[in-house]
């Protein structure tokens, strides 16, 4: 199961990427003998000051035909790790590659948000989209280590 990030914005070296790059790294480690995986980042960036349907058509061009599309948005589903591994576990069982799309400063367009197939919430609070993408990558590995049932989450 291919899994793409789909994010608004470029971040360059530093502290974020490298989190990122690691727990994209142990992603792909742990879940290669599961099927599931690897994961790859897709950057987008309007530069002609288009705001969010600029940038959500850009996102739209970037998700690979036919995946499920999720959004990363404050309003989405709070899901715990067990339940969000075991959702990444159906769309694998499924056959179905995903997409997971975070949107920059002002959020994901309406147009975009009314595709997905599925919202995720991390907590109500907004966070800056650049640790969001380092939430979601250790999410991913974390989904990982608890179906391949490693000791790295602890209930
Ligand atoms: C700075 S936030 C934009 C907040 C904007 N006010 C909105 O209405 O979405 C940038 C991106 O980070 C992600 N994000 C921020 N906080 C989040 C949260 N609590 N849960 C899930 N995703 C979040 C979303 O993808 C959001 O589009």
């Amino acid at each position: 199961m291919r899994v793409t990030i789909a994010a608004v914005g470029r971040l360059r070296s530093g502290p974020e990427k490298a989190l990122i790059d690691d727990y994209l790294t142990r992603f792909e480690r742990t879940g290669r003998a599961l099927g599931l995986g690897p994961a790859q980042l897709l950057e987008v960036e309007d530069k002609k000051g288009g705001g969010m349907p600029a940038e959500a058509q850009l996102l739209a061009k970037a998700i690979p035909a036919g995946n499920v599309l999720i959004t990363l948005d404050e309003r989405g589903e709070v899901l715990s790790s067990p339940d969000f591994a075991q959702r990444l576990a159906g769309y694998r069982d499924s056959a179905r590659d995903v997409t997971f799309v975070i949107g920059g400063a002002d959020g994901i367009d309406p147009s975009l948000r009314a595709q997905a197939q599925m919202s995720i919430s991390f907590g109500k609070m907004v966070w800056p989209h650049m640790l969001v993408r380092v939430m979601l990558t250790e999410q991913l590995y974390r989904a990982a280590a608890i179906l391949a049932g490693t000791p790295y989450h602890r209930v």
